[in-house]
């Protein structure tokens, strides 16, 4: 199985601050990853890395077999889906849901003149209808809800049939139900064996999606603990992770976490 990404002992450093310290990381092909931490813990730069916004202070960073500061990143872009806050920003509001996703074969955001064959139409009504959008199709951008904005990103993410997907907290900000249609719609993706490589950052257990088969657990730009999530998502390493007594449950494929009570003094 080939590596998608690799990390190999980076650190990433601004002025006096370290953001990610020492992190070691691979991400096979058929690997899906949640990365859990608290704010500030240094999870939406080590997305910056993997989708070659940025580069290491020190130690290495192989994306797609490439090592960053070796390779044009503008030819790997293209290779890879990323969904983030940042980005969505940059969505005109007045776009159609439709051109939303289709201008992704172009690597615009806003449609202009490009002129998109069938095939391209084709992927992007297959991908709305996929990600159970496709009513949405004429709508503008700015209309939707804040759970429809992120379903539109990630197909717009898919489009490019991307060898790594990229996930920077597609459930923040959605209400309960939207939170439960994201965590679903992940979860079928997960489980389909044609699904590239993924990355979902999240701050909360329960946002996990089922058939996610790794964590990565950060505390302070480091890593607190690492692998299967069946081997490295238990108490003692979310505590560590969230500097907290956290107890944390698994049910049906879903997992939570709550603050352990503090014991009443007699
Ligand atoms: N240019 C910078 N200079 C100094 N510190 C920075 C800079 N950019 C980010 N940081 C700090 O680095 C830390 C890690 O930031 P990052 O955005 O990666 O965390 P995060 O885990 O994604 O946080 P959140 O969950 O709040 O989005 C934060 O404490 C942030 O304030």
């Amino acid at each position: 199985m080939a590596a998608v990404l690799e990390f190999r002992d980076v650190t990433v450093r601004r002025g006096q601050s370290v953001l990610v310290d020492g992190v070691d990381w691979v991400v096979e092909e058929d690997e899906r990853w949640v990365i859990l931490g608290p704010n500030g813990a240094g999870k939406t730069t080590i997305m910056q890395l993997a989708s070659t916004q940025m580069h290491p202070t020190s130690g290495e960073v192989e994306v797609l077999g490439s090592q960053l500061g070796r390779v044009d990143v503008f030819e790997l872009r293209p290779r890879i889906g990323l969904t983030s806050a940042a980005l969505a920003e940059r969505i005109p509001r007045s776009e159609q849901v439709r051109d939303v996703v289709v201008s992704a074969s172009y690597g615009v955001l806003g449609r202009w003149r490009e002129e998109y064959d069938d095939l391209d139409h084709d992927r992007a009504h297959e991908l709305l209808v996929e990600i159970g959008i496709a009513h949405l199709g004429d709508r503008t951008f700015g209309t939707l809800s804040e759970g429809e904005r992120k379903r539109v990103q990630i197909a717009r993410a898919l489009m490019v049939d991307p060898e790594v997907l990229l996930l920077d907290e597609p459930a923040a900000g959605l209400d309960l139900g939207g939170r439960e249609d994201l965590v679903s719609t992940l979860s079928m993706l997960a489980y389909d064996p044609d699904s590239p490589a993924t990355v979902l950052v999240s701050h909360h257990v329960e946002e996990i999606p089922p058939g996610f088969t790794h964590v990565m657990m950060l505390r302070e730009g480091r890593v607190v603990a690492a692998g299967l999530i069946d081997d490295a998502l238990n108490e003692a390493n979310l505590s560590a992770t969230f500097g907290m007594p956290l107890a944390l449950s698994h049910e049906d494929g879903r997992w939570a976490a709550r603050r352990k009570p503090r014991r009443a003094r007699i």
